[in-house]
């Protein structure tokens, strides 16, 4: 498990020398958790955002050292505001890189108020809906299937509406499709806002996507658990600050090396140019360096130019062999232009 280790708490007795960490809230959000797992004890002051624009900009105004934002979800792929801040196509946060990754099991309970007493002739006996929903049609002949462990523990005729992060949505589909067709599915900044909006309403109507902690937070009933589409749900998080405010460490000839860390550059290639994003691939096979990730945003130079991020086990600054430092030089050949946006330890090895 990542936990931050490098940055030291000093201070006058007596004065609060906590250092801020800024993420995605209210309290009891995943990203919360995936925050107290990279930084946990008394020694960080955990400040929660509404968006997770406002967790960069935290960072990069130097309002809070660190940053936590969910970056990607096995089930779902990738989250694409904290891509959007990587990417900076405005320019606003030219100092921030990832020092850190934290992954999160993820399992999403169904929260909400529990349904009034019905009597069981209007349901299958046991007030529980049955799973006929996705059974396959002319029109569908391939509908989405929930995991057989995800089926309500109760009625679920009373909910009208649903509301969570559009995330949790994505990696729960299959539950959504079979036992809450036609709810009104309801986009929140995040799951435990949801949880929260689920419990303001009086009406006993709306339920939430959250975790289960973000149902106890806000005193909800618990309508169904581990309603995610897939057992090995996990969403990766990165912990981002000023990439100044960094211990760069020097090259460690001789260690061992390959897959113990990671790094992140974006750039853009000629638009073009047959060739030139190959080019760049290319650089990283004959460097030996293994690519973990892939993503790509409009580059807004131009309409359908792209923005791409390239992942890879390897760090600028333990990179004894030049390696890391060869496929940078091919960039600067080849891309219009590129960024290093961080190196950190591997969490995920093998
Ligand atoms: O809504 C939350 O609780 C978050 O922390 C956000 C977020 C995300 O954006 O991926 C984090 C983890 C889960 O994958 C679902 C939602």
């Amino acid at each position: 498990m990542t936990e931050i280790t490098t940055m030291t708490t000093e201070g006058q007795p007596g004065e609060d020398v906590r250092k801020q960490v800024a993420f995605l809230g209210p309290f009891s959000s995943y990203s919360h958790q995936a925050t107290k797992m990279a930084f946990p004890g008394q020694g960080w002051e955990l400040i929660p955002t509404e968006t997770i624009k406002e967790v960069f900009d935290a960072v990069q105004s130097g309002r809070t050292p660190f940053g936590v934002v969910p970056f990607e979800n096995s089930t779902h792929g990738t989250v694409t505001f904290t891509l959007d801040g990587l990417a900076d196509r405005t320019s606003a946060y030219a100092d921030v890189a990832v020092c850190a990754e934290v992954y999160l099991d993820v399992h999403h309970f169904l929260l909400g108020h529990l349904p009034p007493p019905e009597p069981t002739s209007t349901t299958n006996g046991t007030g529980i809906q049955s799973p006929g929903t996705s059974t396959p049609t002319a029109a569908n002949p391939d509908p989405l299937r929930p995991h057989p462990r995800a089926r309500p523990l109760v009625s679920l005729k009373h909910i009208t509406r649903v509301y969570s992060h559009p995330q949790a949505f994505g990696q729960t589909a299959a539950f959504l499709a079979t036992y809450l067709r036609g709810v009104d599915i309801v986009d929140v900044s995040s799951t435990s806002r949801a949880a929260a909006m689920a419990a303001a309403d009086a009406s006993g109507t709306s339920a939430a996507i959250a975790g289960e902690i973000a149902g106890e937070a806000n005193g909800l009933g618990v309508l169904a658990r581990c309603i995610e589409d897939r057992e090995d749900n996990v969403t990766r998080f990165f912990v981002i600050r000023r990439e100044d405010d960094g211990e760069k460490g020097g090259g460690q000839g001789g260690e061992e090396y390959a897959g113990r860390y990671k790094s992140l550059v974006s750039f853009t290639v000629p638009h073009r140019t047959p060739g030139a994003l190959a080019d760049v691939l290319d650089a990283f096979r004959r460097a030996e360096l293994n690519l973990t990730s892939i993503n790509s945003l409009p580059s807004l130079d131009a309409p359908f130019q792209y923005l791409f991020f390239v992942e890879f086990e390897g760090s600028r600054f333990h990179d004894p062999e030049g390696r890391v430092r060869g496929v940078f030089e091919v960039l600067e050949k080849v891309a219009q232009r590129w960024r290093w946006l961080g190196s950190w330890g591997n969490q995920r090895r093998g």
